[in-house]
């Protein structure tokens, strides 16, 4: 499987490196497209009364033009509404004169219960928010429950945001082309695609390589080869060892949760740093975890001369104040030859935002150290207000634009988290479930990325493989999942990573 996410103007990139390649011109792929979407319709759902098939007035409904002569010759009874003549000259007007389904307007389309819909309205070519009768016909059918085969996307879901244009279909099936769009993954289209069914129509890895794409579905396929496995001659510091920040007596389960992940997660020692009025309340509390007393920046600075930790958790529990940004900044200043990696989560990053321009200003110095941002929605919007604000961006142009500007690793959660690191390069993942909508979850997640990240995993692949774990845990454990639960869950996840 190719995990790259192609935005509709990489896919027409794609298209015309295709046709000027040869042999096959547009109409030809457009054959293919129509023809894979006939063939989902017979395979589904053989038993069908009808397929009704709604044209739009570019190449999305020339693919319909192409599915209902198909499904007519196989003997399906096939009715044919459009929105307008396709324009002609091009290949969907191609399509249209080659099928011989008497074309009725969409204004006389109504779901028929036994019937299917095709749905080729508007595809990689939606442009504006969808209206008048479209919106009517796309009304009627969502109501009448009756099973929607949407062709590439579902017409009025944005195949670059995600986004909902005016009104969408709610399909049972879409079946895209070549590779997925940002769109099918990204909320809100995500719920409205039903499963997504990708077709081979004939475009080769190769020129999908050659196009811009820098944007990946999150699997284990392609990051898989640089998860880490212990060396034979490993020892407890040379597998890795991360500083995990506690916050104050009422405070510490957070740092715990996070630190507890990361050593599930392969770090191979992981401490603790407490205020001396948690040290009793964290020591309560933990066994193989190493704790240590730290109040200040300088027994922050000893900690790191003698126990010479890769990465460091900073935000779990530790209160959004001001002070708490000022000390996230006073780490990163002193971070040179002393950690590599600084995971900035929750707390750590609302604290922040009293210091932004400070910030931005310190992450633009050459010896920054590598930072992980983990923010959710609303941590996003404190940090990052202006891009947040900026309606004109998906999520995940979102992402990057910030990854840009903290010269950071952004790992954006949510049901759709996105993670985009200042390269440009980003992925989308798949697996997350509303499992994971559980305080504490968060914390798990920052301990899961600092142990990659001690591991010396790539961090673009070490963010990814820690979202995609951290989801693949809440979802094997099933429901009941509290956060506590999901160190131990996560056991089962790296095994079969592992070796
Ligand atoms: N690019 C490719 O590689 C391939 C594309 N194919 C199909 O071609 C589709 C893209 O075709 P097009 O670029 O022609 O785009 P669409 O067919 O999605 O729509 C384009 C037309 O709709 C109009 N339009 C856009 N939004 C509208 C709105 N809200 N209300 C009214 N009119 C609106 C546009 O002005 C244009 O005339 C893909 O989704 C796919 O189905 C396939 O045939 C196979 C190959
Ligand atoms: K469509």
């Amino acid at each position: 499987m190719a995990f790259e996410l192609l935005t509709p103007s990489e896919m027409a990139e794609a298209d015309r490196l295709t046709i000027a390649a040869g042999p096959v011109d547009g109409i030809g792929l457009m054959r293919r497209a129509g023809c894979s979407v006939a063939d989902v319709v017979l395979q589904r759902f053989p038993g069908a009364k009808a397929v009704h098939v709604l044209c739009g007035p570019g190449n999305n409904g020339g693919d319909g033009y192409v599915a209902a002569r198909l499904l007519a010759e196989s003997g399906v009874a096939v009715r044919l509404f459009a929105t307008a003549a396709p324009r002609s000259g091009g290949d969907a007007a191609l399509a249209a004169a080659e099928c011989s389904v008497k074309v009725e307007p969409l204004a006389a389309f109504a779901p028929e219960s036994g019937a299917i819909v095709v749905d080729a309205l508007y595809g990689a070519g939606l442009s504006k928010p969808l209206d008048g009768e479209v919106v009517e016909a796309i009304t009627r059918t969502n109501s009448a429950v009756v099973p929607v085969i949407s062709v590439d996307l579902p017409s009025g879901v944005s195949g670059a945001s995600g986004e909902i244009m005016g009104s969408a279909f709610q399909a049972t099936v879409t079946v895209t082309f070549a590779r997925k769009k940002p769109g099918h993954l990204l909320y809100p289209g995500r719920a409205q695609c039903g499963e997504v069914v990708v077709a081979d129509i004939g475009i080769a890895a190769a020129i999908v390589g050659a196009t811009s794409v820098r944007c990946f579905e999150n699997d284990p396929a392609w990051w898989r080869r640089h998860f880490p496995s212990p060396a034979n001659d490993a020892h407890k510091y040379s597998r890795g060892h991360v500083g995990v920040f506690s916050g104050g007596p009422s405070a510490t389960g957070a740092a715990r949760l996070s630190a507890m992940a990361a050593a599930r997660a392969g770090a191979g020692a992981v401490t603790v740093l407490s205020p001396g009025a948690a040290l009793a309340a964290n020591a309560a509390h933990l066994t193989s975890i190493i704790l240590r007393r730290s109040d200040t920046l300088q027994d922050a600075l000893a900690f790191l001369g003698a126990r010479k930790p890769e990465v460091l958790v900073y935000g779990p529990g530790l209160g959004s104040e001001p002070e708490i940004g000022r000390f996230a900044l006073e780490l990163m200043s002193v971070a040179e030859g002393r950690f590599a990696a600084l995971v900035l989560d929750a707390d750590g990053i609302t604290s922040l935002s009293h210091r932004r321009a400070a910030f931005f200003e310190a992450r633009k110095r050459p010896n920054a150290p590598a930072l992980v941002l983990t923010p959710h929605h609303g941590e996003f919007g404190r940090l990052f207000p202006g891009i947040a604000a900026d309606a004109s961006l998906s999520k995940l142009e979102r992402a990057r634009a910030a990854a840009a500007k903290a010269n950071a690793i952004i790992i954006y959660k949510g049901p759709d988290t996105v993670i985009a690191v200042p390269d440009g390069r980003a992925a989308i993942n798949a697996n997350g479930t509303s499992l994971l909508a559980t305080a504490g979850s968060g914390d798990v997640l920052s301990g899961i990325v600092a142990a990659l990240l001690a591991q010396r995993m790539p961090a673009f692949e070490a963010a990814c493989a820690a979202v995609w774990i951290h989801a693949e845990a809440a979802r094997r454990f099933g429901p009941g999942l509290i956060a506590e639960d999901l160190p131990l869950a996560l056991r089962e996840v790296v095994a079969g990573l592992s070796g």
